[in-house]
């Protein structure tokens, strides 16, 4: 039983045949109320499904969830993800103020400078050429080998903020699936090249596999002892780093009260930093930080977080609605959605709470997308026509240098139009005289019309970015991030574990014995037969 999410599922009962668009008619100030602008970002949940009551009510489920305490709990450096007996500190990382860090314990000032120093003067000197490769030349590409979170922030940063002609490339290695490592060793110079493994445990079995693969490549080419010159590592178990024959000078640390998923603040981000410079990573940085000053100090019902989370909530718990799609139409933003979909459904996608109850409610909806205007051409058919209600999310950017004056207007009126299109739809009667127009008969125009009807009063954000900018990309990500948080703390989960990812872990090493094994373990017919198979 959770009385607040049960008031909300009420308050959505009442208002489930409310049309959004009634709503600014009803209410003249619906606009105003439901829409910001922080951190470069202006935020509009105008078109979601809310009346006045559901969203007051939505907000209060926030004001009685216990988030502000919460908050200052996270804040204060207190052992909030009980289950693995962790600070969660993510947004250490991004405050320059001593006196804040300070608070937190004399040792998280000095972590989070040695850190940030160290990351700094390797990729100043890369950069410089100063530091070079064994033989002498300039690095100019960098092989990222990471997975999950030592992934996805860097990889989305990364397309995010790179130039059009970068000094140094980097290429993202994270599955174990040997072509990705051959696709992104193709064409490269041994000699030019860093390889830089990236993992919090520096237990994961892809990175591993796929750094001891890509120091083969460069021992074949250069030696084992030239070789050391093109491997680093990043992790918050340097210990383990030094059994891949990698020098403790190049071991770059980070602490476990950062999250995987909330890694990319952190030395996560090396390959970022000596590609794109040191001032870009402390922009990002910057970016970040003013959204958790905005997530700290705004009241609820102008926080941005915790107006994106009270979306989600009333769509997920109030009305449903099992799915999310996230449009960012911003090709530098193409990878938002998967980044999405770790930070929210290993956060939040979990069924009992940190005392081990199972949860009275559903949790997190299913998040999926792509890039827009493409996702317009691909699955926008079934979001329009279907009865399923896929609230959606859509990103965009005002500004862009790269684009034309014409190019970006085009771009702009799809995704503004969608919100409309979604909310609006199309009324038979319409689709009728659409028919007619085309010179139908009334036989055709019974046959095609209804198929052209889009049922419509469908929900959606926009997230407009002014300008795309290592800013304004901080605070974008920092945004989710709280959101992700805010929802946890109303659900009564733990966000910051993901036990229900060791148990394809555990059996995918078994089966890896079992390829080996003379007589394999006891399986059901179905996984026999493929493991007998690979075995041949
Ligand atoms: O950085 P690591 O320790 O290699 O882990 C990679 C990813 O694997 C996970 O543990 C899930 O399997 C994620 O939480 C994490 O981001």
């Amino acid at each position: 039983m959770n009385p607040v999410l049960d008031a909300l599922r009420t308050q959505a009962f009442v208002d489930d045949t409310a049309k959004i668009v009634d709503q600014f008619r009803n209410d003249p100030d619906r606009l105003s109320r439901m829409s910001l602008e922080v951190a470069g970002l202006y935020i509009d949940v105008s078109k979601q499904s809310w009346t006045k009551s559901s969203f007051d009510r939505s907000i209060e489920v926030f004001e009685q969830s216990g988030l502000s305490e919460a908050r200052e709990k996270m804040w204060t450096g207190q052992t909030i993800n009980v289950s693995e007996g962790r600070a969660v500190l993510h947004v250490a990382l991004r405050d320059s103020d001593a006196e804040n860090l300070r608070l937190r314990g004399a040792e998280i000032t000095a972590d989070v400078k040695t850190a940030r120093d160290a990351m700094k003067a390797y990729a100043d000197g890369i950069r410089s050429g100063a530091i070079t490769g064994s033989s002498g030349k300039a690095f100019r590409t960098i092989v990222h080998i990471g997975i999950g979170g030592s992934d996805l922030g860097p990889r989305l940063v990364y397309q995010a903020l790179t130039p059009l002609t970068p000094q140094i490339d980097v290429r993202f290695v994270a599955n174990v699936d040997g072509s990705e490592l051959a696709l992104a060793l193709a064409g490269l110079d041994p000699a030019e090249t860093l390889v830089i493994a990236v993992s919090k445990t520096f237990t994961t079995q892809e990175t591993l596999a796929n750094f001891l693969a890509a120091r083969e490549w460069l021992v074949a080419a250069l030696g084992v002892e030239a070789a050391q010159s093109h491997m680093a590592a990043v992790s918050a178990a340097p210990d383990k780093t030094g059994a891949y024959g990698i020098a403790a000078d190049r071991v770059f640390g980070f602490k476990d009260w950062v999250g995987g998923r909330y890694s990319l603040w952190s030395a996560v981000s090396l390959s970022l930093v000596i590609a794109l410079g040191y001032e870009v990573y402390e922009r990002l940085l910057a970016g970040a930080h003013e959204m958790d000053q905005h997530f700290l100090t705004a009241p609820f019902d102008r926080n941005a977080p915790v107006l994106l989370a009270a979306a989600q909530l009333y769509n997920r718990i109030g009305l449903n609605r099992p799915s999310r799609a996230v449009i960012p139409y911003v090709h530098r933003l193409r990878r938002l959605a998967a980044f999405l979909q770790q930070l929210e459904m290993e956060s939040n996608g979990k069924r009992t709470s940190p005392t081990g109850e199972v949860l009275p409610t559903a949790t997190c909806p299913v998040v999926f997308g792509d890039e827009g205007t493409n996702a317009q051409h691909a699955f926008f058919q079934m979001l329009h026509q279907s009865e399923d209600v896929v609230p959606l999310e859509l990103i965009a950017v005002e500004n862009n240098a790269e684009a034309s004056d014409d190019m970006q207007k085009k771009l702009l009126s799809n995704v503004i139009a969608q919100g409309e299109a979604f909310m609006v739809g199309k009324s038979l009667e319409t689709s009728e005289a659409e028919c007619r127009a085309l010179g139908f008969d009334a036989a055709k125009t019974a046959q095609i019309a209804p198929q052209k009807v889009c049922p419509g009063n469908k929900p959606s954000t926009l997230v407009l970015i002014n300008e795309l900018t290592p800013e304004t990309l901080g605070a974008l990500l920092a945004l989710y991030e709280h959101k992700t948080f805010a929802e946890g703390i109303v659900l009564g989960l733990n966000s910051f574990d993901q036990w229900g990812v060791e148990l394809g872990k555990t059996l995918a090493s078994a089966v890896l014995k079992d390829f080996a094994a003379e007589v394999p373990a006891e399986h059901d017919p179905s996984t026999a037969a493929l493991i007998a198979r690979v075995k041949g």
